[in-house]
């Protein structure tokens, strides 16, 4: 059976390279928040699931967990710009501090209609941890609530990625690190 790895023209971030900014990232949030304050980590499906996995396990604090589902892209590398927002909230985020955990902030659309939902929900804070940063592709500016924080795993250059969460069309998200795809797999 062919490799996987066949498909990737480029891996930008190997497994221990994203292990290593994982466990980081973790200790930072522990470092910011105390078992009193403990926050409500919200991933958002699908992207982030393996992400908020690996993060959780290294967070040092007794955290909630939950899910949203948001999606722009479907079978393309384009953001239709709006994203569709389904599968709500199970923990009430009302008067918490939230953790947003994304695989990749790009556009910015995604980031920006949730925060802006979870303020409607009363978060008293709304920070975010995203695995990726693409600034360069940025359209939308958003905004965290109250003492909200941006975690940053890695600054990524102008490339559709797949791999740790991440798809092209819903394929390649089992990835353990992030790449660029052959230009012959897009069809
Ligand atoms: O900053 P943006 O331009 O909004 O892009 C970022 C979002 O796009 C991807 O999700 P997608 O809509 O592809 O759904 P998925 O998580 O199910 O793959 C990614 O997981 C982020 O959630
Ligand atoms: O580069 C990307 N790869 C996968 N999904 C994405 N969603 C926004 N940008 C990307
Ligand atoms: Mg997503």
């Amino acid at each position: 059976m062919a490799s996987l790895r066949s498909h990737i023209e480029t891996v930008l971030w190997t497994k221990d390279e994203i292990s290593s900014r994982v466990t980081e990232l973790a200790s930072e949030i522990s470092a910011d928040f105390g078992a009193a304050d403990s926050p409500v980590l919200v991933g958002v499906a699908t992207g982030a699931f393996i992400f908020l996995a690996d993060l959780v396990r290294n967070i040092q604090l007794p955290v909630s967990v939950d899910f949203v589902r948001a999606e722009s892209y479907g079978c393309g590398t384009l953001s239709s710009g709006v994203p569709k927002l389904s599968l709500d909230l199970k923990v009430d985020v009302k008067g918490k501090h939230v953790i947003l955990v994304e695989d990749i902030v790009d556009t910015g659309n995604t980031l920006s209609s949730l925060i802006a939902y979870l303020e409607s929900k009363g978060a008293s804070s709304v920070s975010v941890c995203a695995l990726l940063d693409k600034p360069t592709r940025r359209k939308v500016h958003f905004q965290l609530v109250g003492e909200g924080k941006f975690y940053r795993g890695f600054e990524c250059p102008d490339y559709f990625v797949v791999g740790y969460g991440m798809d092209f069309a819903e394929l390649y998200r089992n990835l353990p690190y992030v790449g660029v795809l052959k230009p012959e797999c897009y069809n």
